[in-house]
């Protein structure tokens, strides 16, 4: 079970006493509220006690003072008197059910309010947590299950009480030494069944948090699944619901095995009572318990108390331990709303989660106009596997350009500003004993600059910018963007701060001017000309017959799609652009056009670089290797570092040098 769920389940699994005081005066005040129900349930009850007493007492007349006296006709009488007294069950049950009406309907109505009020209080509000998913859940499936437990559970109850009491006075009537013989296994068989009413009101609490949370992800995934499928997350939400399937599924088992223990004790328990009878038959008979009355005390037994015991016993176990733990869940105190996943990644490989990156789509609508926060990320690969997972060490501090400015890179003028982002000493492991890819990793980046990450394939590119844009978090460390910690912050925020655009372009059906305007809904006609100017987007969309003709997303090359993404991405509001490769299907013009363009707009650029001619063009270069970390400007970072001074070699297939 994952870590979320798991630490759900600790939080439910008390064994319900905490439930039993919560719930205690609120079902006071409404059992006071409607006295007047309670007393007319109860006087056709006491016919269920007239009932019960007539059975037993009318057979043991029947066999001592009519069949065994020799006189037939009264045994018959006093048959009839029995058989009447069982014919009379049909209307007094009529009678109760009639009564039950009075309250069921409005448990079940206060309940409804209850739940709407909960989730259309924070909804209303705008509080944080958004849409309550649980609710619909509580307002279907569990007010049904409550008012069904309820009734079964009065009806249960007060069948019991009425009918044990008339049957219990039977046999005191008939024999006091019957009681004596009847009452130790009875009493028996009740405390034994009372042990396991803890035990299985946690399970069944385990079972429903167990549902809930499976509800939970399917909502999600269904409000996520154009991103989830936009970025391929697809198998890792699929995974983490069969996980969340394979928990609901054993949480019920369990509570089945608990369900079978009580049946087995209920069995149990319920032919001791006639055992001991059989056995004291000699011991009654030498006390003066007549023929008649021992098969009045049987038919006590068999025809009353054990089907009402039996009754009591699975209506207590089942709906008493679900009605507890349904009606904790819709009036007991609030749980907090889950947050969106978002894990360390350490904590994330015990629990042996998908890692918590919510943002499925790299490019998102604002805040305002975004729908739901995301589900998982990527798949996690094995550590290791493929050596994919060759971890590197980007160590020590990386200062801006002059020593004079520590804190804040960039331009001179930017430097008293607040950093666009900044990672103060981070560390990213993507597994509890793997090595860390990125280590005690400081770097701060100004308003306004274009920096360029380079370093050899699997070496932490993606990872950073990953980190960055807060949809990774990290082992240890911290991250800002724009001064804000973005570890652990809502994606509506996220959006507000950072666009990440990965290799593989978003686009989707509808019209070309939908797509442009994804990130920034109210833009403008004029906007929207002036982004398709500045990335050089006006021959592909006269191709695509105008900015409103439909789209076909799978008619366009990963170029195509990757321009139109760039141009959203220009268009959008966000401060910070965090591009990871995503022009690596442009040709080297369109690439430097569209990067000029990007730098140009306001606000902080961020490219993992796969051409020399694209780190050139930035303010900086960030190289990341295997065992250090090396900052600066082109030319500072060819003379520092000799894994730059291979790259930019290979990169222009010759000794480097600077364009
Ligand atoms: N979800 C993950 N789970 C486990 N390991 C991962 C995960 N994502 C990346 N890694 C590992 O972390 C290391 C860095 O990966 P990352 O994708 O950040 O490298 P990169 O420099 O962007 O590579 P490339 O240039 O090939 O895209 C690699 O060894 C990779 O296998």
């Amino acid at each position: 079970m994952t870590r979320r769920a798991a630490s759900a389940d600790t939080r439910e699994t008390d064994d319900g006493s905490g439930a039993v005081r919560r719930l205690a005066l609120p079902a006071r005040r409404f059992l006071a509220r409607r006295s007047g129900v309670l007393v007319r349930l109860a006087l056709w009850s006491l016919a269920e006690t007239g009932q019960a007493f007539l059975v037993g007492y009318g057979v043991a007349q029947a066999v001592d003072q009519g069949f065994l006296a020799g006189d037939t006709r009264r045994g018959l009488l006093w048959l009839t008197v029995a058989l009447v007294a069982v014919l009379l069950g049909a209307p007094v049950i009529r009678g109760v059910f009639a009564q039950l009406a009075g309250l069921t309907e409005p448990l079940r109505d206060g309940l409804v309010r209850h739940a709407v009020d909960r989730s259309l209080g924070p909804a209303a509000a705008g509080g944080p947590g958004g849409t309550d998913r649980a609710a619909v859940s509580r307002l279907t499936n569990q007010v049904e299950i409550a008012r069904d437990s309820f009734a079964g559970l009065v009806l249960t109850l007060r069948s019991f009480v009425f009918t044990a009491a008339g049957a219990l006075l039977g046999l005191l009537s008939l024999h006091p030494s019957l009681l004596v013989v009847v009452l130790p296994p009875l009493s028996l068989g009740l405390g034994l069944f009372l042990v396991t009413l803890r035990p299985m009101a946690a399970a069944q609490r385990r079972a429903l948090a167990a549902d809930e949370a499976l509800g939970d992800h399917a909502a999600r995934s269904r409000a996520a699944l154009r991103d989830l499928t936009a970025c391929g997350t697809g198998p890792a939400a699929a995974r983490r619901g069969a996980e969340l399937i394979e928990g609901a599924a054993a949480a019920a088992r369990v509570l089945a095995g608990w369900a079978a223990v009580r049946t087995a004790a209920l069995g149990v328990a319920g032919h001791l009572p006639v055992l001991a009878l059989l056995l004291a038959v000699p011991w009654l008979r030498g006390r003066g318990v007549t023929a008649g009355a021992l098969l009045g005390a049987f038919t006590y037994l068999v025809q009353s108390l054990l089907p009402a015991l039996h009754t009591l016993m699975t209506a207590l176990g089942a709906a008493g331990s679900r009605l507890l733990v349904v009606l904790d869940r819709i009036i007991g105190p609030e749980r907090p709303q889950p947050r969106p996943e978002r894990p360390r990644a350490a904590e994330q490989e015990r629990a042996g989660e998908p890692e918590g990156a919510g943002e499925p789509g790299s490019v998102r609508a604002p805040a305002a106009t975004r729908p739901e926060p995301a589900l998982a990320a990527a798949p996690r690969p094995a550590p290791g596997a493929g050596g994919a997972a060759v971890t590197a060490r980007a160590t020590a501090a990386i200062p801006g350009p002059g020593d004079d400015a520590p804190n804040l890179g960039g331009r001179p003028a930017d430097r008293a500003r607040t950093a666009a982002v900044e990672l103060r000493s981070v560390t990213l492991s993507y597994g509890v004993r793997a090595e860390p890819v990125l280590d005690s990793l400081d770097l701060c980046v100004a308003p306004g600059e274009h920096l360029a990450v380079v370093g050899p394939s699997g070496i932490g590119k993606s990872t950073l910018t990953r980190l960055i844009a807060g949809t990774l978090a990290p082992s240890g460390g911290e991250v800002r963007v724009d001064g804000r910690e973005v570890t652990g912050r809502p994606p509506a925020e996220l959006a507000a701060l950072r666009v990440l655009m990965p290799q593989e372009a978003y686009v989707f059906s509808g019209t070309l001017s939908d797509n442009l305007t994804y990130l920034r809904p109210g833009a403008s006609r004029a906007d929207l000309d002036a982004a398709v100017d500045a990335l050089g987007l006006w021959p592909l969309v006269e191709r695509l017959g105008g900015l409103d003709a439909p789209l076909r997303p799978a008619e366009l090359s990963h170029g195509e799609r990757q321009l139109l993404a760039l141009t959203r991405a220009w268009m959008s509001p966000a401060p910070l652009l965090l591009l990871d490769e995503a022009t690596c299907h442009l040709d080297p013009a369109a690439e430097a056009r569209a990067e000029e363009a990007l730098a140009r707009r306001p606000g902080t650029l961020l490219v993992v670089a796969h051409r020399l001619s694209s780190a050139v063009r930035a303010d900086r270069v960030l190289v990341l290797d295997g065992t250090d970390a090396v900052c600066g400007t082109h030319d500072e970072v060819l003379d520092r570092s000799p894994l730059y001074r291979d790259l930019t070699g290979h990169w222009q297939g010759g000794p480097a040098r600077r364009r």
